[in-house]
């Protein structure tokens, strides 16, 4: 393919704002072709200065739009389903933020209608995948210099949570990122759940369960813990630490800056995930791109986005119910073999 890949962002927020700016000057090879918000005011604002895009309150209209070839999804998880649904109809190669569908059911039809397909068109956007210190941690673990891990000790801290934010979202918004990277970094599929809750903070909003404290158990036996603090105060934090058998590695220590004034040194932290995931992002949309021109779909798969739902559903409930819950996959069907 010698032209741009002309693309259609659906949701123009956080984001999908963030995604048109990279298409339009980050990546290489994409174009944004169309973008649906239906407030299209902030759509708009998104594509001030970039020339050729039209802009749509509806979804089809986006989708079917002059020039449009590929779609990335940005809008909230609840309106997933149907924008892949739409994209599939229409044979588009999707980029969908996550989670592919928060309700693993949701996410299952998804599955099912991309294997009825008998192709891949979507992958999802675990961008931690992409990432320059999580690819080193899976290197080193595949190599095995380590040994077999046994476990990993993740923090997952934001400075504040979006006035929507609930207690299930700290599991299925926040976790879903640890979900992935230990299937992924482990190779193994999480089987079970338990959610402890600490006392709250005393900033956190008025009935939000915040922190709180997951442990997920792996097929072959390892353990994964994951703190996660979504009003933490202080910074965006993304730490890994994986204990193998014969020695640890740990990532997420990097500094951006240190700054020394006034008698004293500090070192700076991230406020947010635009910030410590940028160079994350770039290669993750820079990697869906080329595939997308070269007619392959990578990178974390349906597959993958819906047993990130069944995982953090089984979360979900075990945040809710209090107890261990265990996590019950559907068939693998063999497109994700
Ligand atoms: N990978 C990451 O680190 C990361 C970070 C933040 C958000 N996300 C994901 O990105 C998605 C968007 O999150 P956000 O923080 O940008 O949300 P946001 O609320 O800032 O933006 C969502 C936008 O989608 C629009 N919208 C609502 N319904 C729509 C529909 N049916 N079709 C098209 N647009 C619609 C809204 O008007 C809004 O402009 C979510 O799935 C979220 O989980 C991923
Ligand atoms: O949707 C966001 C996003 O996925 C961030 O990467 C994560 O740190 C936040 O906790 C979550 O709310």
């Amino acid at each position: 393919m010698s032209e741009l890949l002309g693309v259609a962002v659906l949701g123009a927020g956080h984001m999908g704002a963030d995604h048109i700016r990279r298409i339009d000057r980050v990546v290489s090879g994409a174009r944004v072709a169309a973008v649906a918000d239906p407030e299209t005011g902030r759509a708009k604002d998104a594509v001030a200065g970039i020339d050729g895009v039209s802009v749509h309150a509806e979804v089809s209209a986006a989708l079917d739009a002059p020039g449009v070839q590929a779609v990335v999804i940005a809008s909230p998880g609840p309106a997933h389903e149907e924008a892949l649904l739409a994209a599939f109809e229409r044979g588009l190669p999707v980029l969908c933020e996550k989670p592919l569908v928060p309700e693993s059911a949701g996410a299952l039809r998804v599955v099912e209608a991309e294997a009825r397909l008998g192709r891949r068109l979507t992958q999802v956007g675990f961008m931690r995948r992409y990432d320059a210190e999580y690819q080193r941690l899976k290197s080193l673990l595949d190599s095995g210099r380590l040994g077999r891990p046994l476990m990993l000790h993740c923090t997952h801290r934001n400075v504040s949570s979006p006035p929507d934010f609930t207690s299930a979202m700290l599991v299925n918004s926040s976790v879903s990122h640890e979900i992935d990277a230990a299937r992924w970094l482990l190779g193994q599929e999480l089987t079970a759940v338990s959610v402890l809750r600490p006392r709250p903070a005393s900033h956190a909003p008025a009935g939000l369960i915040d922190p709180q404290f997951v442990l997920f158990e792996t097929a072959d036996g390892a353990l994964v813990d994951v703190e996660v603090f979504v009003n933490c105060g202080f910074g965006y934090q993304v730490r890994c630490e994986a204990v193998c058998e014969s020695g640890s590695a740990r990532i997420g220590d990097e500094h951006t800056m240190v700054v020394t004034s006034a008698g004293g040194a500090y070192e700076e932290v991230a406020q947010d995930y635009l910030v410590r995931f940028a160079d994350a992002y770039d290669r993750e949309v820079q990697a869906w791109v080329d595939a997308t021109r070269a007619g392959r779909v990578t990178g974390p798969s349906a597959w993958d986005g819906y047993a990130a739902s069944a995982v953090a559903e089984a979360g979900v409930r075990a945040l809710e119910n209090g107890g261990r819950v265990t996590v019950e996959l559907a068939p693998r069907p063999d497109l994700y073999a």
